[in-house]
């Protein structure tokens, strides 16, 4: 697949404070490339570095074949919505198409197509301002894609959008990379995340923590974990070889296994004093590792493990 953007090394500081740290990673043509990391990591900080919002101390931002940033083969979803208020849904989709350089019957034959699809067909007249938040969020989303474009940079697609919505936006982004678009998207959502990104990109306090496709990540780093339900002192199950840690709720427990930890061994070697009604095992939940390393619980460091 060819690399669309490349993010090489980038540093920033805001007075001394060091927010971005080494970021370095690529987006693909046709791939949707995940930014992830707790409030304050420097995701909006990488994305305003890529868009040349700002400019890094140090370090490369790269499009292919292109020397500087190509402004009208990006599309560009904001973290903050509601940029324009006192006009007309349709003005403002051409008006942005038009300085990309996007010829104008063809925006407005996309810009029709795009409303009816996100259900806001007959509102090409509207104010801005007169539209829900959903609404706006929907539209300023036509615009970063009605031009057509290569690379597609989302911040917080899915914030503060109903479950019907969130289908719609997830069902759209996917189709666009299927088509080749490069999509690089930053969430807090990380059910939406499992469900339609190919790679990710997982950053703490400005460094990368994790880097590859969501199956490598799963192998890598999510543990199994086993959930009994059934009533057992807290004491029994810490004392079960390869458990690191247990969660229990009234009668169910949730016991975190150590790295590489075969199921089936393991289950083999249960102690027969258990209590068992139901007994699940799953692998922990990009949610999960996300939490693990947004409290610094972080369990895959104190595992010995080696960052991808
Ligand atoms: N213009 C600025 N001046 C000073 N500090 C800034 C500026 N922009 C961001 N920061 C700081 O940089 C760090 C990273 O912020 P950034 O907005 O990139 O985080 P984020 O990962 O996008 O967070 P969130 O999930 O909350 O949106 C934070 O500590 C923030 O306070």
């Amino acid at each position: 697949m060819n690399t669309v953007l490349a993010v090489n090394n980038l540093e920033k500081s805001f007075k001394d404070k060091k927010v971005l740290n080494g970021i370095t990673f690529e987006v693909k043509k046709g791939e949707i490339m995940a930014i992830l990391g707790p409030n304050g990591a420097g995701k909006s900080t990488t994305i305003r570095n890529i868009m040349g919002i700002m400019y890094p101390d140090t370090g490369s931002v790269k499009f292919e074949n292109y020397h500087d940033i190509p402004r009208h083969k990006i599309g560009y979803l904001p973290e903050e919505r509601g940029l324009y208020k006192n006009v007309k849904v349709m003005d403002m989709l051409l008006y942005l198409a038009e300085l990309k350089d996007y010829p104008l019957k063809k925006a407005k034959e996309r810009a029709f197509a795009y409303l009816e699809k996100f259900d806001l067909k007959g509102k090409e007249n509207v104010n801005l301002e007169e539209l829900s938040k959903g609404m706006n969020q929907k539209v300023q989303f036509i615009s970063s894609i009605l031009h057509e474009p290569e690379l597609l940079i989302l911040d917080e697609p899915f914030s503060g959008l109903d479950p019907v919505s969130q289908d719609i936006f997830k069902d759209e982004i996917r189709s666009l990379a299927d088509n080749g678009t490069a999509i690089l998207l930053s969430s807090h959502q990380m059910n939406l995340v499992e469900e339609i990104c190919d790679r990710l990109f997982m950053i703490q306090r400005g460094q990368k923590i994790i880097y590859g496709t969501l199956d490598e990540v799963k192998t890598e780093y999510a543990n199994f974990k086993c959930t009994i339900r059934g009533k057992n002192k807290l004491a029994d199950l810490e004392r079960i070889p390869r458990v690191q840690r247990v969660e229990q709720k009234n009668d169910v427990s949730i016991l975190y296994l150590e790295k590489d930890v075969f199921p089936t061994t393991w289950l083999r070697e249960l102690p027969e004093y258990l209590v068992i009604h139901e007994l699940t095992i799953d692998r922990i939940s990009l949610h999960e590792i996300f939490i693990d390393i947004a409290t610094d619980r972080n369990l895959l460091v104190e595992a010995g493990e080696q960052y991808a």
